[in-house]
């Protein structure tokens, strides 16, 4: 049996005498130094944690116990990939404010929309968005959408932002339909005259990424012509899409990740894109580009004309950060929308039938549709819409830090300066209070005109709706490529839909989602036949 005394603890002679046990000594001071070692920061960080917690001004808003304490906790709802359906229970079980992290609150509340996503310049986006970033000679390198500075945003968005207006786009839609009839080509050959079974959401995907290719340099990048990823660029892209998401939940992580000079472990380069942009920028620049008709303008026309009216703001290393970040922001987005819209609509036969019957009476097959007609199609709209605010391409919370003065909530709190506030276009676009109580449901009807409503009701109504789909989100930071996005789908859907006969090859699939930054989704595998009618 062992003894409980101290002199047995450290030995004893046979005389009786207590031994001095050297070994036994260290190991005890060793023991109680390792104790403090590990004990003393162990109560520091709780008793800092603590301290932060009860003492944050956002102590009072409700929310998840451990997203008051850290922001490991809204990290494992990213890595989830379930972030933005859980922050919807988030909502119901919390009412319009929650709390997801220490100094983060999710607001349900679209009447703050103008203030929060301001023009005045005050609000600025929080430090979420500076991971988007990369290192460039060594020096740490923002674009339109990763720089925070109101003031240096200004300054990179003015020299472009007139070449995304509605007729700056516009101009370009002989490319676009040039991507387009190639999309219907290899459709008709690979899928409908073979008889052959198309992972359409995919090909939704090669055509967004052409298409861009297109209008961003006259120059496909080959999905649709390859059927596949080939160079591993739509993966890539993916990839760094969640970087942004994960480590934008504590953004001190990429300093240590993606922008330690000794061993940068970021998400890898989009490199075969940067390569093309490059080379085709040089090329331009030199009059050697084959792929360009000045008949045919394309938005590395447009930076070019940028770099010749504003040269103290555009070089040719701003040029490239242009190009590549049309292709990051625009391609997964659009493509994301036009599967969302296919998947929603083709799984709802009444609202597919109708909005069939509407494109059909109007474009001929393989017509590629004129925006122009596109446009005019009532149903067409309130379907793009209802996919805007059901599935919005972004979906997590678009973060704002609050000016000094301090945001006033419509309860009369005031949410100090400092801290971090924002809406997920994804909860805004279900407020029952907005939208009504079937807004868990993707009915685009709920956009048209209703029994016995006034024009000028209707208009009232759709305006005050328009400003709760927050799918582009807003203010001076309002996404810059939404007039060609929306070109885009509003031109491809009618012609998909009046060129073949869609259905879903099973008519009760489920799709994969992953919501992250962006809602990623992989599905919507369809029998394409000729056009019946
Ligand atoms: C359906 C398609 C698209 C959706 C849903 C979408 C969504 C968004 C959202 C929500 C933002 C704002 C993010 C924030 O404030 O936190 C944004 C910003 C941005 N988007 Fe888009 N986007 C789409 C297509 C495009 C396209 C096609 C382009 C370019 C060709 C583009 C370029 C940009 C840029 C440059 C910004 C940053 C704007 C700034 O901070 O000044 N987007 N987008």
């Amino acid at each position: 049996m062992a003894s409980a005394s101290p002199a047995a603890a450290h030995g004893s002679s046979p005389t009786g005498t207590p031994e001095f046990d050297l070994a036994q000594v260290l190991a005890d001071v060793w023991g109680h130094k390792l104790s403090i070692l590990v004990l003393a920061p162990s109560v520091a960080v709780f008793l800092w944690f603590f301290v932060a917690y009860q003492t944050s001004p956002l102590k009072k808003y409700p929310g998840p116990f451990l997203a008051g304490w850290t922001n490991l906790w809204r990290l494992r709802q990213v890595i989830s990939g379930e972030y933005a359906p859980r922050m919807a229970k988030l909502h119901k079980k919390y009412g319009p404010i929650v709390r997801i992290g220490p100094n983060l609150l999710d607001l349900d509340l679209p009447e703050l929309y103008r203030v929060i996503y301001s023009t005045d310049g005050k609000w600025t986006k929080s430090a979420f968005y500076q991971n988007s970033s990369s290192v460039i000679d060594g020096k740490i390198t923002y674009h339109m959408f990763s720089e925070i500075d109101n003031v240096k945003h200004a300054l990179m968005k003015r020299p472009v932002v007139r070449k995304y207006s509605v007729p700056a786009v516009l101009a370009m839609e002989p490319h676009m339909d040039s991507v387009i009839a190639d999309f219907l080509q290899h459709l008709q050959k690979r899928f409908v005259e073979p008889k052959k079974v198309c992972e359409f959401g995919e090909w939704l995907g090669y055509y967004a990424w052409d298409f861009l290719g297109i209008v961003t340099f006259s120059k496909k990048f080959g999905y649709l012509e390859k059927g596949y990823d080939y160079d591993g660029t739509l993966a890539t892209a993916d990839k760094s899409i969640d970087y942004l998401a994960l480590c934008g939940q504590m953004p001190w992580t990429d300093h240590i990740l993606d922008k330690n000079p000794v061993y940068p472990l970021g998400p890898p380069n989009i490199s075969n894109v940067t390569r093309i942009a490059i080379e085709n920028m040089t090329a331009r620049l030199k009059g050697e580009d084959a792929n360009f008709n000045p008949a045919k303008p394309d938005f590395l026309q447009y930076f070019i004309e940028a770099k010749d009216t504003h040269p103290e703001l555009v070089n040719e290393g701003s040029i490239v950060g242009y190009l590549l970040l049309n292709l990051i922001a625009g391609a997964d987005t659009t493509a994301i929308t036009m599967r969302a819209l296919f998947y929603y609509t083709l799984k709802n036969p009444r609202v597919w039938a109708k909005l069939q019957a509407e494109v059909r009476s109007v474009f001929a097959p393989f017509e590629p549709a004129s925006h122009a007609k596109a446009r005019a199609l009532p149903y067409l709209d309130a379907v793009v819409h209802e996919t805007l605010r059901y599935h919005p391409a972004v979906s997590m919370v678009m973060e704002r830090v609050v000016p000094p003065e301090g945001l006033v909530l419509p309860d009369g709190r005031v949410v100090p300066g400092g801290q971090m506030v924002g809406m997920n276009p994804y909860i805004v676009g279900r407020n029952k209070g907005v939208f009504g109580d079937d807004a868990d449901e993707f009915d685009p009807d709920r956009w048209l005109q209703r029994a016995g409503e006034s024009d000028a009701a209707h208009h009232g109504r759709m305006q005050r709706w328009n400003m709760s789909i927050l799918a582009f989100g807003g203010g001076s930071r309002i996404c810059l490529g939404r007039n060609l996005s929306m070109m885009e789908v509003y031109k491809v859907v009618p012609t998909l839909m009046s060129s073949f006969d869609i259905e879903l090859t099973d008519k009760n699939e489920t799709w994969w989602t992953c919501s992250r930054w962006f809602y990623r989704t992989k599905g919507v595998v369809c029998n394409l036949k000729p056009r019946s009618d």
